[in-house]
């Protein structure tokens, strides 16, 4: 999938790269991450993406906001049901939840859970509506480095399936280097993409030098 994006307000963004498998946007903070992928989902105006003219709710995406905005007085099985209709959407949430490995604590509230847990049923949430490309604003920053690595596995094996493509925005490196497609933003332009390895043994300059962690020669 071929995503593009332009906005002049809050910040300059002008980003055409493409998504597949896991992909992870990584920048210093102030790039226009959270910009970008709220742009993408429709919560500010914005040009040239692929889903320009649609609302919101019509856009074939799901989005996992940085601080996850579960309800916190509806149950865990309720938050991922939330756009769901039906008869069935409880059993359907379930089965969500049991691919997360959290059936068992769909009758409970959002706070009942740890911070792993509740980035699982936000992913859950989001992936009700079977979107085509899932959005996820720095899903490890509020993780421990065990649950990390369980968290990027999983978005890891949501990507492999093929649909939805998995963007994530990071400043993580070590989600950054085991994405399957890395693209760096520097000043809201993207300087290089490819694959992680590709990168770390090429970087095209000194910032993406310095965002992989890699040594600087002297000038
Ligand atoms: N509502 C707003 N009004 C004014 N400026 C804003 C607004 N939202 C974001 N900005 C500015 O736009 C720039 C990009 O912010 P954004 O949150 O998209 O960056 P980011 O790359 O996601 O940063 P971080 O990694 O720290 O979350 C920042 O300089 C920020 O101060």
């Amino acid at each position: 999938m071929k995503i593009t994006c332009r906005l002049t307000h809050p910040v300059s963004i002008d980003m055409a790269f493409d998504v597949h498998g896991l992909t992870v946007l990584l920048g210093r903070s102030g790039e226009g991450k959270t910009t970008m992928l709220k742009a993408l989902a429709g919560l500010l105006p914005s040009e040239g993406t692929p889903f320009d003219g649609l609302p919101p709710q019509a856009r074939p995406i799901g989005y996992v906001p940085q601080s996850l905005c579960l309800f916190p007085h509806l149950l865990i099985w309720q938050n991922v049901a939330f756009s769901l209709d039906g008869a069935d959407r409880r059993a359907k949430a379930v089965a969500l939840l049991e691919r997360f490995g959290l059936a068992a604590f769909a009758d409970r509230r959002p706070r009942q859970l740890s911070g792993g847990q509740q980035q699982r049923v936000a992913l859950a949430r989001a992936l009700a509506r079977a979107p085509e490309l899932l959005l996820l604003d720095e899903p490890t920053s509020a993780l421990d480095p065990v649950t990390r690595d369980e968290v990027v596995a999983e978005l890891i094996g949501i990507s492999r399936n093929g649909r939805p493509a998995v963007l994530a925005s990071t400043h993580d490196r070590q989600m950054a280097l085991a994405a399957d497609h890395l693209v760096i933003l520097v000043q809201g332009r993207v300087v290089q993409q490819g694959r992680p390895a590709d990168l770390m043994a090429n970087p095209a300059c000194a910032e993406v030098a310095g965002l992989l962690g890699l040594k600087q020669n002297a000038a």
